[in-house]
C-alpha cells in the first residue's frame, strides 16, 4: 500500500523535477513502501523478469550486448542492475549503470532500489542527473543516471571504464564475449492492462480523459485511476475540471473522490483514487488550487 506524507508524520524530502513536476520521497530510512524487507523480496520475486534471472546472466556473460524487452512494470529497471550486482558484476570497484530519459525517473527508481536492498541513497545505490551526484566513489555499485549524463561522462571517458565489463576466461587465454547481441523477452505482466479505443476522434482529450474517469468512477469498483497526459498544463486542467465536478457532487451527494496529483516520471499523469481515504480529499481545496502534489512513494 502507497504510503503519504500526513500531517505529524516526518515530512518527506521534496524533489523538484525539471519538467515541472513534483515528488516527495520518504526521507526516512525505512520501508517507505510500508512493506517489511521478506515482503519486499517475495514482491521481487513475483515480478515477470525474475524467473529469467539466470538467462539474462548467461547471456550478459557470454555477450556484448544483452536485450531485454518485456512489459512495462515487469522489473527491467528495478531488478537486473540488483541481478548484476548479486552475480559479481560490481565488485572490485567497478559500477553498474543504468540510465533514464529523465531526472525524475532516475531519482525515483534509485531510491526505489536503495529501498530493497535496504541500503541508504548514495552509498551502494546512488544516483547521478545534472548538478547533483549522489554517489560515493568506492562504495556506489549501481548507479542511476540520466542518458546526458552518461553521454557527458563518455566524452571525458570514452571508453566508461569505470563501468562493469567482463572477459570471458578460457583455458586458451583471454576470449572476448560474442558480439552479436543477444535479444530476451520478458513474458508476463505485473498487472492485467486491457486496451479500449474510442469509437471516433476526440476534439478535446483533456475534457474526453476526465469523462472517462467520471464513467469509470461511475461504474467499477473501489480503486484507482491512472491518467496519463502529456503536460503540466493539462494535468492542471484535468485536475480543475474534476475538481469541478466533485464540488458539484459535494453539493449533491455523499460520495466523494478523493485524488493526488502526481509526477512526470516516464510521462505526466496524475492519480485518482476513488473513495475518500487518504485524507487528501479534493475538497480541501487549498491543496488542489496550489496543484500540490500527492505522491504515493512509488511513484
Ligand atoms: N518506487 C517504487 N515503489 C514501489 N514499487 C515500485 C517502485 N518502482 C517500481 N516498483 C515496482 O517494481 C516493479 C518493476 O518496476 P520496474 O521499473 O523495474 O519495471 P520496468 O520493467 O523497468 O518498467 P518500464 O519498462 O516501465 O521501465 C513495478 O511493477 C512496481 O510494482
Amino acid at each position: 500500500m502507497p504510503q503519504f506524507w500526513k500531517p505529524g508524520t516526518e515530512k518527506p524530502r521534496l524533489l523538484d523535477d525539471e519538467e515541472g513536476g513534483l515528488l516527495f520521497f520518504s526521507s526516512s530510512h525505512s520501508s517507505s513502501s510500508g512493506f517489511g524487507y521478506s515482503s519486499i523480496e517475495r514482491l521481487r520475486q513475483r515480478l515477470p523478469v525474475f524467473k529469467y534471472r539466470t538467462a539474462i546472466l548467461y547471456l550478459v556473460e557470454t555477450h556484448a550486448t544483452t536485450i531485454v524487452v518485456g512489459e512495462t512494470g515487469s522489473g527491467k529497471t528495478t531488478q537486473i542492475p540488483q541481478y548484476l550486482k548479486e552475480a559479481g558484476w560490481a565488485n572490485g570497484g567497478r559500477v553498474i549503470a543504468c540510465t533514464q530519459p529523465r531526472r525524475l525517473a532516475v531519482q525515483a527508481v534509485a531510491s526505489r532500489v536503495a529501498e530493497e536492498m535496504g541500503v541508504k541513497l548514495g552509498e551502494e545505490v546512488g544516483y547521478t542527473i545534472r548538478f547533483e551526484d549522489i554517489t560515493k566513489n568506492g562504495v556506489t555499485m549501481i548507479k542511476f543516471l540520466t542518458d546526458g549524463v552518461l553521454l557527458r561522462e563518455m566524452m571525458d571517458d570514452p571508453l566508461l571504464t569505470k563501468y562493469s565489463k567482463k572477459r570471458r576466461e578460457t583455458e586458451g587465454g583471454v576470449r572476448g564475449p560474442r558480439m552479436d547481441p543477444a535479444i530476451l523477452s520478458v513474458e508476463g505482466r505485473g498487472f492485467n492492462v486491457h486496451i479500449h479505443y474510442v469509437e471516433e476522434p476526440v476534439s478535446n482529450y483533456v475534457q474526453a480523459a476526465v469523462s472517462t474517469v467520471l464513467s469509470i468512477h461511475n461504474q467499477e469498483p473501489m480503486g484507482d485511476i491512472l491518467v496519463f497526459l502529456t503536460g503540466q498544463d493539462d494535468i492542471d486542467a484535468a485536475v480543475q475540471m474534476l475538481n469541478e465536478e466533485v464540488q458539484s457532487r459535494g453539493r449533491n451527494s455523499s460520495e466523494g473522490i478523493s485524488f493526488r496529483v502526481a509526477i512526470p516520471v516516464a510521462g505526466p499523469c496524475f492519480g485518482i483514487r476513488k473513495g475518500s481515504d487518504s485524507g487528501f480529499s479534493t475538497r480541501d481545496k487549498s491543496r488542489v488550487k496550489k496543484g500540490l502534489a500527492l505522491i504515493p512513494s512509488w511513484f
